[in-house]
Order: structure tokens, then sequence, then C-alpha cells
């Protein structure tokens, strides 16, 4: 093994490493908790659609809607070079919980 501190070991060059990583990590904190925010009014918007759907007895799920909604973000993720099958399984299982919730609401006694 090499003692020698190399250009990425020096005392400075762990300094800034570590400077780096706290500046990335701030960058990640803020980036979560957007997408908590967007998740947050994403849902407020398919609550509204599932009290829509239940008033109307229209059906919790619309298979075609969300192949569509699934289709357009594989080509998003595409282009901004995120991994297709990560964004469909990511907005599935959202798509599956507000299914959950739609199903609930249709099934809540009438008043
Ligand atoms: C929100 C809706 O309800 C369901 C949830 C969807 C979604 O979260 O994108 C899409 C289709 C539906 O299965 C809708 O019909 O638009």
């Amino acid at each position: 093994m090499n003692d020698q501190p190399t250009a990425d070991h020096t005392l400075a060059g762990d300094e800034q490493a570590r400077e780096r990583l706290r500046e990335l990590r701030g960058s990640i904190d803020n980036l979560d908790a957007a997408l908590v925010h967007l998740l947050a009014e994403r849902f407020k918007c398919t609550q509204q659609v599932g009290e829509l759907k239940a008033a109307h007895d229209l059906p919790p799920a619309d298979p075609a809607r969300e192949a569509d909604q699934i289709a357009r973000l594989r080509r998003l993720a595409t282009e901004a070079k995120l991994d297709p099958a990560f964004a469909e399984k990511f907005l599935t299982f959202i798509i599956d919980e507000v299914v959950r919730h739609h199903r609930a609401i249709a099934a809540r006694p009438r008043a």
C-alpha cells in the first residue's frame, strides 16, 4: 500500500469533499421537499376526482387514462434521461393508491 496522500486524499481535499457532500445533500433535501409538496397537490386533485366520480356513479379506475399517463410519463422520463421503467413503477405505485382512495370514497354510505 502507498501511504502517500493522493490528490483526493489530502486534508484539504477531504474537507472539500465534505463541503461538496453538504451542498449536494442540501439540494437533495430541497428536491425531496418539492416532491412531497407536488405529491400532496396531486392527491388534492385526485381526491376531488374521486368525489366527482362517486357522486356521478363513475368507475373508480380508468385503465385507458392510466395507460395514456404511463406512456406519457415513460416518454418524458426518456427525454429527461430517467429510467422509464422506474418512472412507470413510480406512477403505477401512485395510481394504485389513488384508485384505493377512489374505491373507499365510492364505498362510503351516502347521506
Ligand atoms: C385520477 C383519476 O383516477 C384514477 C387515477 C389516475 C391517476 O392517478 O392518474 C388515472 C386514472 C384513474 O384510474 C382519473 O380518472 O383521472
